[in-house]
């Protein structure tokens, strides 16, 4: 038998930082949502005891150090699933970019492997899974829009914000998220985000608001030790985005248009700057 989940990348809307704690991450309060750019996760049962992993993609790890794989041998693993799986990631997420393409395909492949060996685990339980692979795991496994406290993984689910495009641009550096976490000093952090500005922006439904109140603590990291993630971010406002935000760690940077006839003019100037540019909707 076979599955297939979708595995779709994440932006953060804002992104606050509490403090640190003792066990080295950061107390986070964020407001995240996705978008529809997805990577297509094709599960096979095997009937030898084994985890394959295959992708078109030349630039993942395929052995244990890929989150579905690490996803699959939790289950096998917690649940004494004696059968094997064979996975196939078809990656469309640009990797360690600041949109969770890992965390969304182990995401992914713990609601399959649930659907395939037809575990009947509940989703407050694959959460506490994936919580074991990756702060913004339990995110991933439901998606939607939800206010992520603690180190990401407690969640409160909110609702969507009004429609609109996202275009997604990814300069050709990467990024280490724990490098970033680490370089912030949290005590000294001048502009927090308002996480409930945020949330009241989308409860109104007023996107103009929403745009305003984009934040995103880490970007003062970021844009410091990239400085063309910087202009990225300039170049998008200069093209005429209504709100423009670094994604996570970075290195992406997003800009929300309400204007369809804006899009292909922001899509096209940006195309100049890097290759990785993507124009898509929200996931509401
Ligand atoms: C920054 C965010 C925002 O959504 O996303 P990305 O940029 O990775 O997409 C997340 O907090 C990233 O989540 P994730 O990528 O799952 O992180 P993890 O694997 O749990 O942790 C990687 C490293 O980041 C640091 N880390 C992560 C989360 C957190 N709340 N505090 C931290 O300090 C730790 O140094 C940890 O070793
Ligand atoms: N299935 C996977 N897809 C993408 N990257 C993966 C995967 N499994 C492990 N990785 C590794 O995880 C790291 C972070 O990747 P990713 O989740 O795409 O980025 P981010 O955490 O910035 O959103 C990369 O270094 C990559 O090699």
């Amino acid at each position: 038998m076979k599955v297939f989940e979708k595995a779709p990348a994440k932006i953060n809307l804002s992104l606050d930082v509490l403090r640190k704690r003792e066990d080295g991450y950061h107390e986070v309060e964020m407001v995240m949502t996705m978008v529809d750019l997805a990577d297509r996760i094709e599960m096979q049962e095997l009937p030898r005891d084994t985890i394959i992993i295959s992708s078109q993609a030349g630039y993942i790890p395929l052995d244990e150090k890929n989150l579905a794989f690490q996803a699959a041998r939790l289950i096998k693993d917690r649940y004494d699933v004696k059968q094997g799986v064979y996975i196939h990631l078809d990656k469309k997420i640009p990797v360690a970019a600041g949109l969770a393409g890992g965390s969304s395909d182990a995401a992914a492949t713990l609601r399959g492997l649930n659907r395939l060996w037809k575990l009947g685990i509940p989703v407050e339980e694959l959460q506490r899974l994936g919580a074991e692979l990756g702060s913004d795991v339990p995110f991933c496994v439901t998606g939607g829009t939800a206010i992520a406290t603690g180190r990401g993984e407690k969640l409160e689910a909110i609702e969507a914000p009004p429609q609109c495009w996202v275009i997604l641009a990814k300069p050709p550096i990467n990024v280490s998220t724990s490098e970033i976490y680490g370089k912030l000093r949290a005590a000294g952090i001048q502009h927090h985000p308002s996480t409930s500005a945020i949330v009241e922006a989308i409860r109104q439904k007023r996107f103009d608001w929403l745009c305003d109140r984009l934040g995103n603590v880490l970007e003062e990291v970021t844009l410091e030790l990239y400085p063309e993630v910087r202009q990225l971010k300039e170049c998008m406002v200069r093209l005429g985005a209504d709100g423009v935000l670094m994604s996570g760690s970075g290195p992406t940077v997003f800009g929300l248009v309400s204007k369809e006839a804006k899009v292909a003019r922001i899509y096209n100037g940006l195309r100049g700057f890097c290759k990785d540019v993507y124009a898509v909707r929200l996931l509401t």
